[in-house]
C-alpha cells in the first residue's frame, strides 16, 4: 500500500528530522559547478561564497574515476572549512546505479550533513530512485544527530525519467526542485546531436518557398529560423515544479565561450518559469545573475500595475495596454522575486529601491 498523506510528513526513521512542509523559496540564480578535487578550482570557492547563490562540488560526471575518492574527500574538507554565509552549499552524487554512490551519501551525511542544503540526484528515472535516497537519507540523518532535513534536486536527463516527471516531483517532501541535463537525455533520447545543452543550427523551420508566375521557387532565397530543441521539456518540467510546489532550473551551456547564446538560453528558462541555471565556469555566474534577476523596467512595469489596480480586480489602461486580475499576478511574481532578490543583493537592492511608484491610470 502507498503512503497516506499523514505519513508523508512522518520521518523515515526514527530520530531524523521532520520533513518541511513547504520548500524554502530562496535565490539559486546559478548553481555554480566545482571540483572538489581540483586544487585550482577548489581554492577558489571560499573567495565565491556571497558572489553566487550555489556552490555544487561535483562528483558525477567530468570527474575522472581514478578521482572520486580526492574528490569526495576535497568536498569534504571544502564544506568543513568554509563558512558559506548567505550562499547555499550543494551537492552532486554520483549516480545510483554506480560503484560511487553509497560512499557519497554514507560519507557526505556524517562529515558535512550539517552543512549541506541540497543534494542533487542525476539521472533520476522514477520516483523508486527518490524513495531509495530519502529513507537512506533519514537513516543517515538520524544516526549523525542532524536537526534540518537535506533536500533533493533530480536532474531529468532520462526519456524515463521525463515520462515520469509528476511521480519524480511528487515522491518526497524533501524534493526541491528539477534541473534539465540536456547533455545525458539527448543521449538516452538518442537525439543526433554532441552538444551540452544550447540549439542546434540543423533545428530550424524555413519560410515557404515563393512562387513567380504560378512557378513555386524552391531554388529561392528564404529565411529560416532556428528552434529550441529544449523548449518541450523545459516547459513540461516548469509545469510539473509549479504544480508540486518546488522549482525548475534549466541545467548546463557547454559552450562556454559563446556567452551570448548561454545568455539567450537562459533568459529563454527565465521567461519559461526557471528559477535559475547550471554555471560550469565563472564567466557564467554573472549571466545567470543577470538573467534570472527582473529587471528595473519589468519591476517599474509591475510596481506599476499592482499600485493602479488596488485590491486586484478590475481592469484599467496603463500605457494604452489593458490591465486585469490576471496580469497583476503576474506583476506579483516579478516584485515578490525582486524582493526576494534585493534581500541578499545589495546592488538590485539599490536599483530596485530607486524606482517610484507613481501611475497615471484610467477606469475602465
Ligand atoms: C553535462 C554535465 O554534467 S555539466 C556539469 C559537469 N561539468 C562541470 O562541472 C564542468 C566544470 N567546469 C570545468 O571543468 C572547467 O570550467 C572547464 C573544463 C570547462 C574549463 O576549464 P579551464 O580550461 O581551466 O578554464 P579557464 O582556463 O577559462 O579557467 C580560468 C580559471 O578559472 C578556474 N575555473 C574554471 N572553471 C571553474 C569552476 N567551475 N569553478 C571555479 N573555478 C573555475 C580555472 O581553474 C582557472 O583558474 P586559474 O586562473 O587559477 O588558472
Ligand atoms: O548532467 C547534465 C547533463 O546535461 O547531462
Ligand atoms: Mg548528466
Amino acid at each position: 500500500m502507498t503512503r497516506t498523506a499523514k505519513d508523508f510528513f512522518a520521518p523515515l526513521a526514527v530520530g531524523a528530522p521532520a520533513p518541511l512542509r513547504e520548500i524554502p523559496a530562496r535565490p539559486s540564480r546559478a548553481i555554480h559547478f566545482f571540483d572538489p578535487g581540483n586544487e585550482k578550482m577548489a581554492a577558489k570557492v571560499p573567495d565565491m561564497v556571497g558572489t553566487v547563490d550555489v556552490l555544487l562540488g561535483n562528483l558525477e560526471d567530468a570527474v575522472k574515476a581514478e578521482n572520486k575518492e580526492k574528490s569526495r574527500q576535497g568536498l569534504v574538507d571544502i564544506g568543513r572549512a568554509t563558512d558559506f554565509g548567505p550562499t547555499q552549499f550543494w551537492t552532486r552524487i554520483n549516480s545510483l546505479d554506480s560503484p560511487w554512490v553509497l560512499d557519497d551519501l554514507t560519507t557526505l551525511v556524517p562529515e558535512i550533513g550539517d552543512k549541506l542544503d541540497v543534494i542533487m540526484v542525476p539521472k533520476v528515472q522514477g520516483a523508486e530512485d527518490i524513495h531509495y535516497v530519502d529513507r537512506l537519507l533519514a537513516q543517515l540523518e538520524a544516526k549523525a544527530g542532524l536537526t534540518r532535513p537535506i533536500l533533493v534536486h533530480a536532474i531529468l536527463e532520462t526519456a524515463r525519467g521525463v515520462a515520469n516527471i509528476e511521480e519524480i516531483c511528487a515522491a518526497s517532501p524533501r524534493m526541491q526542485g528539477l534541473s534539465l541535463g540536456p547533455a545525458d537525455l539527448a543521449a538516452d533520447r538518442r537525439m543526433k546531436t554532441t552538444r551540452v545543452g544550447g540549439g542546434h543550427p540543423g533545428y530550424l523551420v524555413r519560410q515557404d518557398a515563393p512562387k513567380v508566375g504560378g512557378e513555386t521557387q524552391y531554388d529561392a532565397e528564404r529565411t529560416s529560423y532556428q528552434q529550441d530543441l529544449w523548449h518541450y521539456t523545459i516547459a513540461r518540467m516548469v509545469d510539473a515544479c509549479a504544480m508540486h510546489g518546488i522549482y525548475p532550473y534549466y541545467g548546463p551551456f557547454g559552450d562556454i565561450l559563446d556567452t551570448v547564446a548561454c545568455e539567450d538560453q537562459f533568459r529563454n528558462a527565465f521567461l519559461l518559469g526557471c528559477v535559475g541555471a547550471w554555471s560550469l565556469h565563472p564567466v557564467q555566474i554573472t549571466i545567470a545573475n543577470k538573467v534570472f534577476s527582473p529587471s528595473v523596467e519589468d519591476v517599474t512595469h509591475a510596481r506599476r500595475v499592482i499600485t493602479a489596480m488596488g485590491d486586484g480586480t478590475g481592469a484599467v489602461m496603463i500605457d494604452g495596454k489593458m490591465e486585469d486580475d490576471a496580469s497583476v499576478k503576474q506583476c506579483q511574481v516579478m516584485v515578490a522575486l525582486a524582493e526576494e532578490l534585493a534581500a541578499i543583493d545589495p546592488e538590485l537592492k539599490k536599483q530596485y529601491a530607486a524606482i517610484p511608484d507613481q501611475v497615471e491610470v484610467h477606469q475602465s
